[in-house]
């Protein structure tokens, strides 16, 4: 295409939403009039589809559940007046909780003031918040947040010592819909025994964000925490961050979340309309599928070209591909779709992977996500005449038309700048063009069955632990591997069981592995 025809094409495909100032363009994606054509019928369902999720059908029926994370940013949408009050009541709950966390009002039994958080969640339950508290903290928030998202005792020692000095002026956040998450679980346990080690009671800290009875619910209860906020089952985990889960941290931070529920309700407004060409959600939706014929041939690459929305890729990360990853579709038929998803940002990347993207195979879509504003307040001149948000501009706008040339398509959203309401707006955006992809591919986007089968795999092995070490207690000799496997009644698992021994052994937990670590095979197993 010549330089006229694509600005013709720019103009007719880019989508303004006038109130939050934002742009799509997906006019670097090279489908044509026909393929939009055919995609009408599927958009027709998907549009349908969608309008009945909101009314409150039971949009994951494997779980049986609604789904109405649109509900939470406007509540009158919700399909009972019950829901609509208890959704108004916990923003006001939320709102009431963390302006007494900031006075005082609240505070911790041997501090004036709360100063820090710990914030302990995974997937959904620590994305969302790090995503949001890495674009929209203020610099010096009334409250510093510091995450623990992983069952890693050196990750936990890393936000426990840095705090070391703090922990009596410490909240703690623990998060977790299901409230039986072995990792958060495990941070929670590791956390409250620090508390006791310093002599602080944990209660007075601990705030609890889960599901009505949950296992966690029922530990807050019984200790009695300072606080616990419900999280709906209607809400799933990676489109959680407008109930509790992103509320309670964000508002604690200082950040406006009445704006970025706004923001969100707003967007969530504009992808409402049946209507591809004036919806932002379905166009990217469009996209998508064109770009991976439906089948998530190519990847997703997000490029956030602002230093705030470094999260939003790992965030998209979860939110796509747990979503859109299955192996069956609604009428459960094989289908392994999905679209993978990676990044990190703009123009940094460019002095990574960008070179493959450029000039390598040619297995992706880029994202490339712009903010307008440079920057609050002027900019100094680095060159005469020429800023350093010029030459960011001047990297995004180079990519993109480099990837062009060289046969790579690339969608750009523009926002005017980092702030609660264009978050909240961008985290809708996806949330929808998820939830049309889904339905145009004919997937369950709201279940997860794929992460249940890795939980109950890990906890084989740690039953598999549990019965080696019953051998070597019983035995009281050296074993070789092949010997602890027969006797455990694991033959097949010989493999495990040795990687086990080995991961005990480096933690000097009583196993001692004696011969050549080279071979495996020759190895001899005692207790010492
Ligand atoms: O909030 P929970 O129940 O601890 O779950 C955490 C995460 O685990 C998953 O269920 C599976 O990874 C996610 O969907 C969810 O966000």
């Amino acid at each position: 295409m010549d330089a006229k025809a694509l600005w013709q094409r720019y103009q007719d495909w880019l989508y303004f939403h006038e109130g939050l100032g934002l742009y799509l363009d997906i006019s670097r994606m090279r489908f044509d009039d026909a393929f939009v054509e055919s995609l009408q019928p599927k958009f027709d369902k998907a549009f349908a589809d969608m309008a009945e999720l909101e009314k409150g059908a039971i949009a994951n029926p494997d779980e049986n559940r609604m789904v109405g994370h649109y509900w939470l940013r406007n509540p009158d949408l919700a399909p009972t007046p019950e829901l609509t009050q208890e959704i108004v009541q916990t923003l006001e709950q939320i709102e009431a909780f963390a302006e007494k966390v900031h006075t005082g009002a609240i505070h911790p039994p041997k501090s004036s003031r709360f100063t820090d958080i710990i914030s302990i969640g995974i997937g959904g339950s620590a994305l969302g918040p790090q995503f949001v508290a890495e674009a929209l903290a203020p610099d010096f928030p009334p409250l510093k947040i510091h995450f623990i998202d992983n069952s890693d005792p050196a990750g936990i020692d890393r936000v426990l010592s840095q705090l070391q000095n703090h922990l009596s002026s410490t909240l703690v956040l623990v998060i977790s819909k299901s409230g039986g998450t072995p990792e958060p679980r495990n941070g929670m346990i590791e956390v409250k025994k620090a508390y006791a080690g310093q002599n602080l009671e944990f209660a007075k800290y601990a705030v609890a964000i889960t599901g009505a009875d949950s296992n966690l619910d029922k530990v807050a209860k019984s200790e009695n925490w300072l606080a616990r906020f419900s999280m709906y089952d209607w809400v799933g985990g990676r489109t959680s961050e407008m109930s509790s889960v992103g509320l309670v941290p964000a508002a604690l931070q200082g950040i406006d979340v009445r704006a970025m529920l706004d923001g969100a309700k707003e967007m969530d407004d504009a992808t409402r309309v049946a209507n591809l060409k004036n919806n932002p959600a379905a166009l990217l939706a469009l996209a998508w599928y064109f770009s991976g014929n439906g089948k998530g041939e190519k990847d997703m690459v997000v490029l956030p070209y602002k230093d705030s929305l470094l999260l939003f890729s790992r965030y998209l990360q979860q939110l796509v591909m747990e979503s859109l990853g299955k192996e069956k579709d609604l009428d459960g038929k094989t289908v392994y779709q999905g679209i993978a998803v990676y990044g990190n940002k703009g123009s940094t990347d460019q002095h990574a992977y960008v070179q493959q993207l450029r000039e390598g195979v040619p297995n992706f879509f880029a994202t490339l996500i712009e903010v307008l504003e440079d920057r609050q307040g002027k900019s100094i001149e680095v060159d005469p005449g020429v800023t350093s948000g010029d030459y960011l501009s001047g990297f995004l706008l180079g990519t993109r038309q480099a990837l062009y040339e060289n046969n790579r398509d690339s969608i750009t959203v523009s926002i005017p700048q980092v702030n609660a309401r264009t978050v909240g707006a961008l985290i809708a955006l996806y949330e929808r063009a998820v939830g049309l992809y889904a339905s145009l591919v004919n997937v369950n986007a709201y279940h997860q069955p794929g992460v249940e089968a890795g939980k109950k795999a890990a906890a084989v092995i740690l039953d598999l632990q549990k019965r080696v070490l019953e051998v070597l207690q019983k035995e009281q000799k050296a074993l070789s591997i092949t010997e602890v496997a027969d006797k455990a009644g694991v033959a097949d698992e010989v493999e495990a069981v040795y990687k086990i021994l080995r991961h005990l052994h480096a933690n000097n937990r009583g196993v001692v592995l004696t011969g050549d670590l080279a071979k495996p095979g020759s190895l001899t197993v005692s207790l010492g």
